[in-house]
């Protein structure tokens, strides 16, 4: 008999994660589907959990489903590739603000399409994440979405430790404190001098506001701002976007919201490879899918990878 295994991050999305749970776990009793609950308490429980997990799956018939947002995605992803099963498919239910993954690979969400389709007709299929090697601290982590450097690490650094967010939060409109500090940001994120490298060419900015290495078209919920990417060619898309003056960079961000123009525009650069080496000259705000890494230099080999992801 089939099993699944559920590991939950109740908080995300204002709290939409449990909300979630209940519903699934309403449809898996009438489905009388066997399943069992791994609930996450804090940040990053969902590295050891999806690893234990992974470690203990015996048959074919037991399958981890993932019902967080993007960042809890990412734990599990990382927990499952450290253990000894990393190929252990995961299915994923989106239940967070941003679910940029789930948009970007056309996920289901309705928990009864999804539960019902797990039962009579599961697919796995192959689909790119990203990879990278910190070449500062030896570390090495996985993203389903994208590694960000400058404005959009701002953002998520300053909304993570907003006593507005808690607040909204609890009203469910925490994407406002999003929308404040992208205020901020404009303010308070300064230009930096960044290396990409890829290819075998190295090309050298002065003026770099955002860098973003994704794995798919979207960042910050949506906005499509590398269209050209995809979860399944094979490849990660970089864009070095500067900043000479906030109006052309207004200017730019209109022209991604209106028709995706801004690709065409000088002070958007991108770039398309299995490869690509970042490094930037100062600290720097950095957020791993929507996760706020610790202010600092970076000094990135990427690389694109791959996992199996169940539908
Ligand atoms: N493993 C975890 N266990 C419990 N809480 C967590 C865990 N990881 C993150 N959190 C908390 O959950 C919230 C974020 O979760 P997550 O990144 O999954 O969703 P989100 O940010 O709402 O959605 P998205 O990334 O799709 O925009 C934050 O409040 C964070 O502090």
């Amino acid at each position: 008999m089939k099993k699944i295994h559920l590991l939950v991050n109740l908080k995300s999305g204002s709290n939409r994660g449990e909300k979630a749970l209940e519903q699934i776990k309403t449809i898996l009793k009438n489905e009388k589907m066997n399943y069992d609950i791994h609930i996450s308490n804090y940040p990053g429980q969902l590295v050891p959990i999806a690893t234990k997990v992974a470690n203990e799956i015996s048959s074919g018939n037991e399958y981890v489903i993932v019902v967080g947002g993007d960042g809890s995605l990412n734990q599990a992803l990382n927990g499952v590739k450290n253990s000894e099963q990393p190929t252990t498919p995961l299915g994923y239910f989106p239940a967070g603000t941003g679910n940029d993954f789930a948009r970007a690979a056309k996920l289901e969400t309705d928990p009864l399409k999804l539960i019902k389709h797990l039962k009579n007709n599961p697919t796995v299929t192959k689909v790119d994440c990203g990879k990278y090697h910190d070449l500062i601290n030896g570390e090495t982590r996985y993203f389903v979405n994208n590694l960000g450097i400058g404005f959009d690490a701002y953002v998520v650094n300053k909304t993570n430790h907003s006593k507005l967010k808690t607040k909204f939060n609890k009203i469910n409109i925490g994407n406002l404190a999003y929308g404040i500090n992208i205020v901020q940001a404009l303010k308070g994120q300064d230009n930096f001098k960044v290396k990409v490298s890829t290819n075998g060419h190295s090309y050298y900015y002065e003026h770099a506001y955002l860098v973003t290495t994704n794995n798919h078209p979207y960042f910050g919920g949506g906005v499509p701002i590398l269209p050209i990417a995809s979860i399944h060619n094979h490849q990660l898309d970089i864009a070095i976007v500067e900043k000479p003056n906030l109006v052309k960079f207004i200017y730019l961000f209109s022209k991604l919201l209106i028709n995706r123009s801004h690709m065409k525009s000088k002070q958007f650069h991108y770039f398309e490879s299995s490869v690509i080496e970042v490094k930037t000259d100062d600290p720097e705000y950095g957020q791993l899918d929507g996760e706020e890494l610790s202010k600092r230099k970076f000094h990135l080999k990427f690389e694109v990878d791959h996992f199996d992801l169940l539908q």
